[in-house]
């Protein structure tokens, strides 16, 4: 998937013949343990060795939606040497994340988590066991607690104004603006302000040397996490890797660390300073994410947790946190600009809640119901990752009367479930209305009883950040919205906006979103 399209014949050819030589022997032993065991789910019919592989293209999720389609609500496919199930049905998701989340609550041990996640040591892709217990608890009782979030309250407003600065400015100069951009950053700085106690684009920034080191490693890191990769399903052909892929993993692997133990080590001197200058230490809402690990025991008596525990969870704070919000800021604002009718609504709303002597605050996001039920439709149609990260099976089960073996890898697709046809009307429109519930109460923007979106999952692997990154997308949407009027670029009209979409982790629009924004409010707000 993606690395197959990309290859040049000959290289493929001598691939080919490589992998079917030395893996025929593995094929037939793998091949015969699955069936002795039970009836397996419907599937595709599969190729020796590659199984299903060779039928999934550049944006996997559509392939996956389509054998739904075909087989069933519950799809069995062989990926090289890998067994694997897909689904994008409501009860099904349900029987997996909740009923059934002992036995696939795990994660595969790709070689991208092994080399990118320091050893799987992390919390989203490390698999079931104590070492994820303790690690996911570290997020959950010193990290993620709704006091610290509140604590870091006034930085988010404080990013939010910036946004909307970096935005009025090119808005007077006539220039159209690049939302990825200005999203991204806003996304960054709140995460990186958390995290370790600084902006990295803008006034106070180290300088955009670093920052843009710190974004490129980023991508890079993004990238390879969310590229399928051969070498997890035909283990031999990880002795040729064509395409260098390992080394380049090991090459990002490298870099980053190198980044995050700067990082530790500015910390420690920081600390050290700290404390020289002042006996009683500092105060705990002064503290960063970094401060707070630093502060913290180790396991089994140890006085600190260890340096690659602590770049284990910067790296998954940073990885998980970013990308997902500013690719959901980005897909509403597309699909709003698309549909000048939402955008009006969302305006009426902003204007009776907020008004236009004052700014957006986070105590105002609960009241916004129609901007709500935008993020709600923004997660039915784009979901911020459309396999969310796949999970796998710690023991052989039953699922719907089929037998699913141990190990078997889980593509739960949020994207095919947002357009289930037996789940929804009208699946290609974007229409926020359809999620105004008939009692007036406040939108939820979770899973809800029926499973009929999953933007945060559920279960044991449930996003353990859901409510921050609602508030980062949700303020950033308000604040664009009752700050800006929005259209497309001169010459285009609402229809031509793209949104096309580009598969990986998470699975942002293929060309950035370029619009041009019209200040709505006073001269004097935006300053
Ligand atoms: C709009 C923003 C966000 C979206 C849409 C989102 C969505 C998700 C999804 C779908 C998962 C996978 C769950 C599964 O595999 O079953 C996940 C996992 C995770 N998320 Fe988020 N997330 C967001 C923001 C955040 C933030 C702000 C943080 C922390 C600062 C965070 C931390 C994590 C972690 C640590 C995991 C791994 C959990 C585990 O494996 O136990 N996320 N998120």
């Amino acid at each position: 998937m993606g690395l197959l399209a990309s290859m040049d014949s000959s290289t493929f050819f001598l691939a080919f013949i490589f992998v079917i030589l030395s893996t025929l022997m593995l094929y037939r032993r793998n091949s015969r343990n699955p069936k002795s065991a039970g009836r397996l789910p419907p599937g595709p019919p599969r190729w020796p060795i590659f199984g299903n592989l060779l039928q999934l293209g550049p944006l996997p999720h559509k392939d996956l939606a389509s054998f739904c389609s075909g087989y069933g609500p519950l799809v069995y496919l062989r990926l090289g040497s890998v067994d694997a199930i897909t689904t994008d049905d409501p009860e099904v998701i349900r029987e997996i994340l909740l009923q059934q989340d002992e036995i696939f609550a795990s994660r595969p041990r790709t070689l991208a988590a092994v080399h990118l996640a320091y050893g799987c040591g992390d919390v989203a892709l490390a698999p079931l066991g104590p070492h994820w217990k303790r690690m996911r608890r570290i997020c959950m009782e010193h990290l993620l607690t709704t006091k610290r979030i509140e604590s870091f309250a006034d930085h988010r407003a404080h990013e939010a104004q910036d946004l909307v600065r970096a935005v009025n400015a090119q808005a007077q100069s006539g220039e159209a603006v690049n939302l990825r951009q200005v999203l991204g950053a806003f996304s960054m700085n709140n995460v990186t302000r958390m995290l370790l106690g600084k902006q990295y684009f803008g006034v106070e920034s180290d300088g955009p040397r670093e920052a843009i080191e710190f974004m490129q490693v980023t991508h890079e890191l993004f990238w390879l996490l969310g590229l399928i990769y051969l070498g997890d399903y035909l283990p031999m052909w990880r002795w040729i890797d064509p395409f260098g892929c390992e080394k380049k993993m090991r090459d990002v692997e490298k870099r980053v660390d190198g980044f995050h133990q700067r990082i530790i080590e500015e910390h420690r001197k920081l600390r050290e300073r700290r404390r020289e200058g002042n006996s009683s230490g500092y105060r705990e809402e002064e503290m960063d994410f970094v401060d707070i690990l630093l502060s913290l025991p180790g396991e089994d008596g140890k006085e600190h947790m260890d340096d690659t525990e602590i770049k284990a969870l910067i790296q998954d704070m940073i990885a998980a946190a970013t990308d997902t919000s500013s690719v959901t800021n980005e897909w509403a604002m597309a699909e709003v600009i698309k549909h000048p009718e939402v955008q009006c609504k969302i305006q009426q709303e902003l204007d009776f809640v907020v008004g236009p002597n004052r700014m957006v605050s986070e105590s105002d996001l609960g009241h916004l119901n129609y901007l709500r039920c935008v993020v709600r439709e923004t997660f039915r149609m784009h979901p911020a990752g459309p396999f969310m990260i796949p999970h796998e099976s710690v023991r052989p089960t039953q699922l719907l009367g089929y037998h699913i073996p141990a190990k078997t890898r889980v593509f739960i697709n949020t994207h095919a479930l947002g357009r289930n046809t037996h789940v929804w009307g009208d699946v290609k429109e974007f229409r926020p209305e359809r999620h105004i519930p008939v009692d007036g109460s406040r939108v939820e923007i979770s899973h809800g009883p029926d499973f009929k979106i999953l933007p945060f999952s559920a279960g044991k692997r449930k996003c353990p950040g859901a409510h921050l990154g609602l508030v980062f997308v949700l303020l950033a949407l308000a604040r664009l919205f009752h700050c800006f009027e929005w259209s497309p670029p001169q010459g285009l009209s609402p229809q031509d906006i793209d949104t096309t979409e580009v598969y990986g982790m998470t699975m942002p629009k293929a060309e950035p979103l370029i619009a041009v924004a019209r200040p709505r409010l006073a001269p004097h707000m935006y300053c």
